[in-house]
């Protein structure tokens, strides 16, 4: 059987009540449902229907294998949804998935992009892999008809099946980290150290702690000296900064590599932030972080670090994926 989808001029409209809400755009000022489904019309609506570009409103039957779009919004959305993600109440068809804790949301690019391949289905999404806050959106759900078909339903459910989940937040674990901060322009007090607090709000921004800094002279046996004595106090991850760079006096990338820290890349095809080093050694993460990391507000220490708090183990291949759409500033 076939849905009745039934139009209905506004001077009939009187008592009838609305199929789905009906939308108003103000520029500047407003863009939401002026009515909402189940609103029963009456004779003063006529001028603010009429204002919004509505002289008929439509009465729905719907047929069996068919819903109405906020329950097929509705359907996609506990579909897709993982865990720490809740759904809104639908409007305007639509059903918004918002994180509840503070974490790394993680997509399934090829699930989005299937179940964006069934017909008139809709999932936006966040990227892959970015720290969002309890309460952000990070998804939409909905579909492009007023009255959607069943079956399609059905072939958003199986694809999200199959991605177990499609969408989910991991939370962040609270880590201890040491930070051995390097240059002897710093060490013999020829200027004062920008890196630490930096670092620590950062860190902090995301549950975790500074369990100390450290200053080093440009000195590879001091600086193999201070990571190693961080590790074995129970830090968790070693930040260790400056000295990336090209000049005799850069040491970082070579006492990491002489202590026998396991270099996953030196070298991350991003800017700000491309001299970054991610290694691990006895299995805790140790970054070497560039000087620009003071004063870029953005580099490729915020994409790595959010994703290490949350339990990632960082692979070159994931590195090298970093470069397209990595420019942010030069
Ligand atoms: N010829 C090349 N030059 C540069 C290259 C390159 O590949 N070839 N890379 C550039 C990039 S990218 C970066 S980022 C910078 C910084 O690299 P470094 O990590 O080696 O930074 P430093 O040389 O140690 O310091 C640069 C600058 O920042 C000041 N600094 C460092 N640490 C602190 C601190 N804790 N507190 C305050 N100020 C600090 C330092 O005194 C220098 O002035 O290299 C580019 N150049
Ligand atoms: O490590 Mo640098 O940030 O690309 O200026």
């Amino acid at each position: 059987m076939k849905s009745s989808l039934k139009e209905v001029h506004i001077s009939q409209a009187a008592g009838l009540v609305l199929a789905h809400d009906l939308t108003q755009v103000v520029p500047g000022q407003y863009k939401g449902p002026l009515f909402r489904k189940g609103h029963v019309v009456r004779e003063e609506d006529t001028e603010a229907l009429l204002s919004i570009g509505k002289e008929h409103i439509y009465v729905i039957e719907l047929a069996a294998g068919e819903l109405h779009e906020n329950d097929a919004s509705l359907r996609i959305a506990d579909a897709v949804r993982g865990p720490n993600l809740t759904g809104t109440q639908p409007r305007e068809g639509k059903v918004n998935l918002k994180a509840k804790i503070d974490g790394l949301l993680q997509v399934n690019p090829d699930a989005v992009h299937r179940i964006n391949g069934v017909e008139q289905a809709v999932l936006s999404t966040l990227n892959d892999k970015e720290p969002v806050r309890a309460g952000e959106i990070v998804a939409a759900c909905r579909v492009i008809p007023l009255i959607y078909p069943e079956e399609r339903l059905k072939e958003v459910e199986v694809i999200a099946r199959e991605a177990q989940p499609v969408l989910q937040v991991k939370p962040y674990r609270a880590h201890n980290i040491g930070v051995v901060t390097t240059g002897n322009e710093i060490y013999h007090g020829r200027i004062q150290d920008r890196f630490g607090p930096v670092v620590k709000e950062k860190v902090e921004g995301y549950g975790s702690r500074i369990l100390g800094q450290t200053l080093a002279s440009d000195d590879k046996q001091r600086i193999m000296d201070q990571i190693g004595s961080f590790i074995d106090s129970g830090a968790d991850m070693v930040l260790v900064t400056g000295g990336m760079s090209v000049d005799p006096d850069d040491r970082t990338p070579g006492a990491i590599t002489e202590m026998g820290a396991e270099v996953v890349s030196y070298g991350t095809p991003m800017l700000p932030g491309s001299m970054l080093l991610v290694a691990y050694y006895r299995g805790v993460p140790v970054l070497g972080l560039p000087g620009c990391v003071i004063h870029d507000a953005f580099t490729s220490f915020d994409v790595l670090l959010p994703r290490l708090l949350a339990g990632e183990k960082i692979t070159r291949e994931e590195i090298v994926a970093l470069g397209y759409g990595g420019l942010h500033s030069c």
